[in-house]
């Protein structure tokens, strides 16, 4: 099976999502903060608006993959299991007598009950041991014994493809560090990606792949803010470079904020030459132009205006540009709402959250159909269309000219 992506806007063929579960049911007042969402999910709904989500791409004839069947194929795999439950036994948090306690639990679950496990956390409660030791009697009524991945929803951070390599991000946030562990099991040991080389892994300084644009065949655009550092940008450079699958890294700094933790809540490309951009930061926006020097480390230039040093690199006059929201008051309620958000199905076509009407009008004015999904309980932890997909499979792009 041939993963491939090269742009933004090529057809979609096959695309990675992951259908909230369980995992949401954990969020609470107490924790949801440290757990990166703004309110609390009804599960029920987020469950029907991914499902109309999934059911929007299937429509045109995308192939759904959920993170959750991959995993526990993935488990069914002897080294694969061991590795993933050894990676969760590892925690220092549960000394040797609670350790053993749960990995005993792990040991009897079929493939399936361990990826829902490794999913939706273990909770204090669910593990019935007559004596646990210090750890467990000591330990809180509501905290973790595994902790949940409400997150993991967000399924373009955790990895990415860029041509035929995959991406496994090193995320920022501790309540997201181990959704990689999952996707780096599963690309090294899943059939469906035997002999897929990875470029970047979870070890390494932190890259999160909502920060990581294809602008176009061999342009990168990687927001540098909250979650991606200067540092992983650089690494991520130089090992793209050196492989050959881009020439041009635009590094943009983005403020160190909620509402702006990742490159693409305040851009996304819906035609090969057209952002949706927010606009109340679209003149401020710089970039660093970053290609391969001889030797092969990373050459900066810059900065320049953002909208410049991207048609420069992606050898157009000028990108066209569609605003979010109509005035600066809907946009910054519209981005808030993930209406920069959209995911591209082929050029010119795009989903989008219903509820961000204004941005949504802008794009159907520039001449781009949206096709509208509900998001009311899945924005609650505030990511939209693309944070919630990760595509490996896009029909290269076919430049005009
Ligand atoms: N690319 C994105 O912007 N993803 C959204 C991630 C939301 C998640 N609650 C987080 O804070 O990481």
């Amino acid at each position: 099976m041939a993963h491939y992506v090269d742009s933004e806007v090529g057809r979609l063929v096959t695309v990675l999502l992951h259908r909230p579960g369980p995992e949401l049911a954990r969020l609470t007042p107490r924790n949801s903060d440290s757990l990166l969402f703004d309110a609390i999910p009804w599960v029920g709904r987020a469950q029907e608006e991914h499902d109309a989500f999934a059911a929007a791409l299937r429509d045109r004839g995308v192939e759904v993959l959920y993170l959750s069947a991959l995993l526990a194929e993935t488990l069914a795999i002897d080294e694969a299991r061991t590795e993933l439950t050894g990676l969760v036994l590892a925690d220092p948090r549960l000394g040797d007598t609670l350790r053993r306690r749960v990995s005993d639990h792990l040991s009897y679950l079929d493939p399936a009950g361990l990826s829902d496990v490794l999913i939706a956390g273990l909770a204090h409660e669910e593990l019935r041991v007559r004596t646990g030791g210090l750890v467990y009697t000591l330990m809180d009524q509501h905290d973790f014994i595994i902790d949940p991945l409400p997150n993991l929803l967000f399924t373009r951070d955790s990895s990415a493809w860029v041509r035929d390599r995959a991406v496994v991000s090193s995320l920022a946030m501790p309540a997201r560090r181990r959704e990689t562990t999952l996707l780096h099991t599963i690309y090294r040991h899943h059939p469906r990606f035997a002999g897929t080389q990875l470029v970047y892994e979870p070890t390494l300084e932190s890259v999160e792949g909502g920060d990581v644009l294809l602008l176009a065949p061999g342009v990168l655009a990687v927001g540098v803010g909250e979650r991606t550092t200067p540092a992983g940008a650089e690494r991520l450079a130089r090992k793209v470079f050196a492989e050959g699958l881009a020439h041009t890294i635009l590094v943009v700094p983005i403020a160190q904020e909620r509402a702006t933790m990742h490159l693409d809540t305040i851009v996304t490309m819906v035609d090969v030459d057209a952002v949706l951009m927010y606009p109340n930061l679209a003149d401020a926006l710089v970039a660093y132009t970053v290609v391969a020097g001889e030797d092969g480390e990373p050459q900066v230039d810059g900065p320049a205006p953002f909208l410049r040093a991207a048609a420069d690199a992606m050898d157009l006059d000028a990108l066209r540009v569609i605003d979010t929201g109509l005035d600066p008051v809907t946009a910054e309620r519209e981005q808030w709402d993930d209406g920069n958000n959209t995911l591209a199905i082929e050029p010119r076509l795009c989903v989008a959250y219903e509820r961000n009407v204004g941005t949504n009008a802008q794009l159907e004015r520039a001449g781009i159909e949206v096709i509208p999904i509900p998001g009311s309980e899945l924005g609650s932890g505030r990511g939209g269309p693309r944070c919630m997909s990760c595509p490996m499979v896009r029909d290269p792009l076919k430049l005009p000219g």
